[in-house]
């Protein structure tokens, strides 16, 4: 028996009400077995609002380990952080399972609500959605006080890139540089850069192309906090969170991180996309996260006589949203305009706020930023 050992049989060992185990889900700080007294000693740190988990977990690790050769004493540790549950509601509040994960500390002051932007499957348009809903919001915002688009004193809305291994949202929003720094030592505040009426914070503006993805995956849950908390938002009704594409661990432990007042699900119609979106839509019901809505992307190729053409087939946003109990927020066509709207940083949203596609994102927005209202 060794502490290599110990750690395998904790990946046995399931999160309560999920197929994931505790090793996976990030639970495990240490493990190691003290060969000459026999005892495995592990140290676990949770974050439930579930006042069952930790015993259950604690019961279920110790039986695991009892038992096995050369094990005489089994020590665990666990270091419970509570949270509140989330307020749940919106379209599809499902209780979930298993306790809730999600939201790990508060919003910061000020900041009213967070909403990530997921997907399941690479490359269908989550960061091009996100880019222009942060757009529009910020337009629907300005425009509800009085002001013309985008020209709003200090921004309402943020717009935050976790997506470490492509960061796209720099370029899609024609900002390049390194933000200011405030202050000093561990009180540091960065300052987010503002374009579009939108203030951003994004991992392409601290890591360079060179820096190798190995190093990223680490840096991943430490980042996204300190730019929940380390980062100047000031005061915000929106914080859009453009999460990295996938279901996997990373993005898990995201949901964990920040306080979600829900999640946006972006596919594209075909099955191979909308079935990954369903797992990503499952994840953020078991951790408690309210799945405000599915938006289409890529939905029909409208030719330049104005033919609609389902490149991508057609119903897999809809029958995605049923299945997962949640509305279809929208089906953005598949455009050049949007392309390059995005290529040259400047979103279709804004270059073109009076094209029909503009309108529909204003009206996501629209919508978002009610129900989020209605809610809190
Ligand atoms: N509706 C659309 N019409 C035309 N082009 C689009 C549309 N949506 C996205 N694109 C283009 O598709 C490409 C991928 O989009 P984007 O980077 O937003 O995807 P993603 O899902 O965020 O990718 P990643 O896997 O990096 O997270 C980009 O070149 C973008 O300009």
């Amino acid at each position: 028996m060794t502490s290599d050992d110990i750690k395998a049989q904790l990946a046995q060992v399931k999160y309560p009400g999920f197929s994931r185990d505790i090793v996976s889900f990030g639970l495990v700080r240490s493990a190691a077995f003290l060969e000459e007294s026999g005892t495995a000693k592990v140290s676990l740190a949770l974050t439930t609002s579930d006042p069952q988990m930790p015993l259950q977990i604690k019961t279920a690790v110790e039986a695991q380990l009892r038992g096995l050769p050369g094990v005489r004493e089994v020590i665990v540790d666990l270091a419970v952080t509570s949270v509140k549950p989330p307020v749940t509601g919106g379209a599809s509040g499902t209780a979930g399972v298993g306790g809730n994960l999600a939201g790990g500390a508060a919003l910061p002051e000020g900041m009213a609500h967070a909403v990530a932007i997921a997907s399941g499957k690479g490359g269908v348009g989550k960061s091009t959605f996100a880019v222009n809903l942060a757009c529009a919001a910020a337009q629907v915002i300005a425009a509800s006080q009085g002001r013309l688009w985008g020209r709003q004193r200090s921004p309402r809305v943020g717009l935050m890139d976790c997506d470490i291994y492509g960061p796209s949202v720099p370029l899609m929003m024609g900002l390049s540089g390194r933000p200011e720094i405030e202050g000093d030592g561990a009180g540091a505040m960065i300052i987010p850069m503002v374009h579009h009426g939108v203030k951003v914070m994004s991992m392409g503006f601290l890591v360079d192309d060179n820096t190798p993805v190995i190093w990223r995956g680490p840096m991943i849950m430490k980042t996204v906090q300190q730019f929940i908390q380390n980062v100047k938002w000031g005061e915000l009704d929106l914080l859009l969170i453009d999460l990295p594409p996938g279901t996997g661990d990373a993005q898990l432990s995201l949901v964990q991180t920040i306080p979600l007042d829900g999640a946006i699900l972006v596919t594209t119609p075909q099955a191979a996309a909308t079935q990954v979106a369903r797992k990503g839509g499952l994840m953020f019901q078991k951790v408690n996260v309210p799945l405000l809505g599915v938006a289409e992307n890529m939905s029909d190729f409208v030719d330049s006589s104005g033919q609609h053409h389902a490149l991508f087939g057609s119903g897999g946003g809809a029958a995605t949203a049923e299945q997962l109990g949640t509305v279809l927020l929208g089906k953005v066509p598949l455009l050049s305009a949007i392309r390059e709207g995005g290529d040259l940083g400047q979103p279709i949203v804004v270059r073109e706020p009076q094209s029909e596609t503009a309108q529909l994102f204003r009206d996501m927005a629209e919508g978002l930023l009610k129900g989020l209202k209605k809610r809190s």
